[in-house]
């Protein structure tokens, strides 16, 4: 057990800076993330805002309070962006939406038809510019700009170019989170014009091809911190394949790279207050028996499945190559052969899709496919199911798993990124274990574990119980995980290579 120490820290005023923010709008783990650390950080006594582009999807965003209304001067540039910035409330924290509709105003966040939009490098240059703009203006002094992923990646380097010697931001440091590195923001220079500063002097090392800038490289380079969302996805980036191809830009900030696990907002994702489940359940044997009993039968009702008292197997995600799906579709006809279920939810890639459409006409009373991105489906698969497949390619920290544990619901992950660092593997210490870990990546590998997995059930339920228990008793709070960035924020947390492996709680 690792033993968190507070942070001495006074109360500091805190700028989040994400493209996406659970409660507004999400389209993965970003947004849960955007939405429970600052909250966390709040209840810690801190004075965080978040600032986020007003999208046409964001609920309310017609009633959000105007701020400011006011444009973006380019420096050395004729032009000037106008934008407003409208004030919502997510739970207690304030959040600034940046109101630009030439950039924001569309049907969907990043990309229509699985095509990202175009101008995506200008729009997020000019989110970046106008999150430090707004600043001044508003009268918020950060001690502490907390950038998240490419889409933020501009904002350091602005603090250490634009801004370098204004006054407002002298006491200014900034952090980048990141939470998935194959994503760069690689842009061509032509949509780099609201950022001068990148063009009047090239900057090679934040090249990425020729002609091109990439916006993650960027923030990497002129941060003052960097963070992983685990401490294994903070070591991976040290490493060529696990970075991406951007193990040297990693090298470089080794000395204040850091790895700080997610946590889980228990509001969201417990099975005793969830209101989306058929029946709430505590982890005694006789709660979790019945609850999972019900809710196991009204998950096979709402996908179409026998009511068939055999082990059921969940998965939900996005459909992308980083989720494993290529390890999981070779496995699935082999094991379905068995007595089992499978439901998987998710949406994404049109190809991936097919072919699991394809299994699932094949297997239609064994494996069910929804092709959806279904919130309350999400919360009935963790309560329903008895294991949970995350057979992930890579994975900076994964919640789906940590969601799983909470609901007693095994998870079968690969041993990458923050799976190994959030779930304790049967077959290597069975008296701890939370579910089942393979490593290599094949769908051998995988089919291994889930063929373990199967005996355990059938076989010696009684220690199938206990590991449910197991896994119901980890805690990945919040709380936790804010005390750690806050002591990151004030140089007390170690960086990652100086730490003690990181324990499950
Ligand atoms: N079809 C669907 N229907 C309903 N809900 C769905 C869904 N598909 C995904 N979700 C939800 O979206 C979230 C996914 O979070 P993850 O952390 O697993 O992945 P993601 O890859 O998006 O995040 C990235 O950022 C997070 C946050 O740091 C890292 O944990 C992760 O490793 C990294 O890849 C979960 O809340 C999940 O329930």
């Amino acid at each position: 057990m690792v033993t968190r120490k507070k942070s001495n820290s006074k109360p500091q005023q805190i700028l989040f800076v994400a493209s996406e923010v659970d409660g507004l709008v999400k389209t993965g783990g970003l947004a849960d993330v955007a939405k429970s650390l600052p909250a966390a950080l709040k209840e810690l006594g801190h004075d965080v805002r978040v600032v986020m582009p007003l999208y046409r999807k964001v609920p309310n965003g017609a009633e959000a309070v105007e701020l400011l209304d006011t444009e973006l001067q380019v420096p050395t540039q004729p032009q000037a962006v106008p934008y407003k910035v409208k004030q919502l409330q997510n739970g207690d924290v304030p959040v600034y939406t940046v109101d630009a509709p030439v950039y924001f105003d569309r049907p969907e966040l990043y990309a229509e038809n699985n095509e990202g939009y175009r101008d995506n490098g200008e729009r997020f240059a000019f989110f970046s510019a106008v999150a430090l703009d707004m600043c001044a203006k508003l009268g918020f002094k950060p001690d502490v700009v907390h950038c998240n992923d490419w889409h933020t990646g501009l904002v350091p380097f602005l603090l250490k170019t634009r801004y370098a010697d204004d006054t407002f931001y002298a006491d200014t440091k900034s952090v980048i989170t990141i939470h998935n590195a194959v994503f760069k923001g690689t842009f061509n220079y032509d949509q780099y014009s609201l950022i001068p500063e990148l063009i009047q002097k090239r900057y090679l090392q934040l090249e990425d091809g020729a002609a091109n800038i990439s916006m993650l490289k960027a923030g990497v380079a002129f941060a003052d911190k960097v963070n992983a969302v685990s401490p294994n996805y903070a070591k991976e980036l040290l490493t060529e394949i696990g970075s991406h191809g951007m193990a040297s830009d990693f090298q470089h900030r080794s000395g204040v790279l850091y790895g700080i696990v997610n946590g889980c907002d228990y509001g969201d994702w417990s099975p005793e207050t969830d209101p989306y489940i058929k029946q709430r359940f505590k982890a005694n044997k006789v709660s979790l028996a019945r609850g999972k009993k019900a809710c196991k039968r009204d998950l096979q009702q709402q996908v179409n499945l026998p009511l068939d008292d055999v082990p059921l197997y969940g998965m939900v995600c996005r459909l992308t190559e980083q989720k494993g799906i290529q390890y999981l579709l070779p496995a699935l006809r082999d094991f379905l052969v068995n007595d089992v279920q499978i439901v998987l939810v998710g949406s994404g890639d049109p190809k991936l899709a097919d072919a699991l459409r394809e299994i699932s006409a094949d297997f239609s009373d064994k494996f069910a496919f929804i092709e959806a991105y279904d919130n309350p489906l999400a919360h009935c698969v963790e309560a329903g199911s008895d294991f949970f497949l995350m057979p992930s390619q890579f994975e900076p920290c994964g919640l789906n798993q940590i969601y799983s544990l909470a609901y007693g619901t095994l998870p079968i992950v690969r041993g990458v990124g923050g799976l190994k660092d959030t779930v304790i593997d049967y077959d290597n210490t069975p008296q701890v274990a939370t579910g089942f870990i393979f490593d290599a990546p094949t769908p051998e590998a995988l089919l291994i574990k889930m063929q373990r997995s199967l005996l355990l059930y059938c076989q010696r339920p009684q220690e199938f119980k206990r590991l449910q228990q197991n896994a119901m008793a980890c805690r990945f709070e919040w709380k936790d995980a804010a005390e750690q960035y806050l002591r990151m924020y004030s140089g007390e947390e170690e960086p990652v290579l100086e730490k003690k492996p990181f324990e499950c709680a």
